[in-house]
Formats: C-alpha cells, sequence, structure tokens
C-alpha cells in the first residue's frame, strides 16, 4: 500500500510498478484512489469515518487477493495510522507476515501544493473544499513504512524499480 498527500506521487508510481511486476509476469490488480472512490467507496466522503472505511475496503479487497496468492497494488492517501495498521492486520491475517508492505511517498506538503497538478490546494486554501488532507485535515506520517521515498531525489521510475525490488524479495 503506498500513502502520502495529494499528488505527492502516489498514482504515478504505483501505475509505473504495475507495468514492472507484469513485464516480470505477476498478474497484479491495482487499487488506485481515485478509482476506487468510484466503484467501491462511491457514497463515502472525506470525514475520518469515510476515509477509514474507505482504507478498511481497500485492505479487505487486497487481503482477499492476496489471500489467492494475487497481488494488490493500493494508492489511497490513507492518513490515519491506525487504520493503516487494521489494513495492514486485514492483509497479513490472510497471507501471512511480511505480505503488506507500506510505501510512504513523502513529498512535503510545499512540493505537493507546488505542483498542484488538479488544482485541489488553491481550492482547499480559498475554503473551496473542506476536510482537505495537509490543509485542513491531518496527515499522519508513517513510523512503520517498509519504504520511504523521497520523489525530490528519486524519480517516479527509480522509485516503482525500488519497491519492485523489494516486492521480489531483493532487499
Ligand atoms: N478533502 C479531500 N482531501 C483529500 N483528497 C480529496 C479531498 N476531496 C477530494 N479529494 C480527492 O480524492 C483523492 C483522495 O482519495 P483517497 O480515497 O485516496 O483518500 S483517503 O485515503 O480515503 O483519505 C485525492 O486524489 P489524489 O490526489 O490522487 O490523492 C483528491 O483528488
Ligand atoms: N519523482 C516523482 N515521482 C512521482 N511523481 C512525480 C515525481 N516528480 C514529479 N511527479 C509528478 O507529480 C504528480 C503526482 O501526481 P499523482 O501520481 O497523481 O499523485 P497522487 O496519486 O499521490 O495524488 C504527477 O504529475 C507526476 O508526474
Amino acid at each position: 500500500m503506498f500513502t502520502g498527500l495529494s499528488g505527492a506521487g502516489k498514482s504515478t508510481i504505483a501505475g509505473r510498478l504495475v507495468e514492472l511486476l507484469q513485464e516480470a509476469g505477476r498478474t497484479v490488480t491495482l487499487l488506485d484512489g481515485d478509482e476506487v472512490r468510484t466503484h467501491l467507496s462511491a457514497e463515502l466522503g472525506f470525514s475520518k469515518a469515510g476515509r477509514d472505511a474507505n482504507v478498511r475496503r481497500i485492505g479487505w479487497v487486497a487481503a482477499q487477493i492476496a489471500k489467492h496468492g494475487g497481488l494488490a497494488v493500493c494508492a489511497p492517501i490513507a492518513p490515519y495510522a491506525a487504520t493503516r495498521a487494521d489494513a495492514r492486520r486485514l492483509v497479513e491475517e490472510q497471507a501471512g507476515p511480511g505480505s503488506f508492505v507500506l510505501v510512504h511517498v513523502a513529498t512535503s506538503l510545499a512540493d505537493c501544493e507546488a505542483r498542484d497538478r488538479k488544482g485541489l490546494y488553491a481550492r482547499a486554501r480559498r475554503g473551496e473544499i473542506a476536510e482537505f488532507t495537509g490543509i485542513s485535515d491531518p496527515y499522519e506520517e508513517p513510523t512503520d513504512a517498509e519504504l520511504t521515498i523521497d520523489t525530490r531525489s528519486t524519480s517516479a521510475e527509480e522509485s516503482a524499480r525500488r519497491v519492485l525490488a523489494h516486492l521480489l524479495g531483493d532487499r
């Protein structure tokens, strides 16, 4: 599971990771934040309860996939440590210790805001989006990530290859 602020680079790195896994002959399911919000969590908002339910659903689906030997790559913001821990527990209960890998895409708020690819930070600063992660809603930095990625010094390609190496056991 990737975690990080909006615009940190989760989807970009996760998308490339999926391609690399497929090239390595692995079957992989991508549970991207935006797609999950459209298909699995359409009725949920961005309150703490909404986010928790969303991330637990992702964890549950990933656990089912992992249980049957598949690989799920997930890329939600997942701002709450306890909820990420729930997802970890759900997956490890089904697929064993070490089967859940947390990747913190640790792009700073200042950098995400400078990119502001979707214009969401500007809207959040104007008060047009309530409860926006990093602006008016919390992001709890992980202390239990298996990998931490600094996108200032690591390209998306290199980041995806680092995660791939970790997943394929080349640690
Ligand atoms: N209030 C608020 N806060 C944060 N993000 C918001 C909000 N409203 C809409 N969006 C858009 O929703 C995307 C994040 O959804 P997630 O499902 O990943 O969030 S969470 O894990 O449930 O917290 C996020 O997408 P990414 O930019 O890809 O992370 C935003 O585009
Ligand atoms: N080193 C990097 N790794 C990942 N994305 C990067 C990097 N440098 C710049 N970017 C850009 O940052 C943006 C990240 O957007 P996205 O992947 O949708 O983030 P998220 O899914 O975390 O919201 C993209 O436009 C991407 O091209």
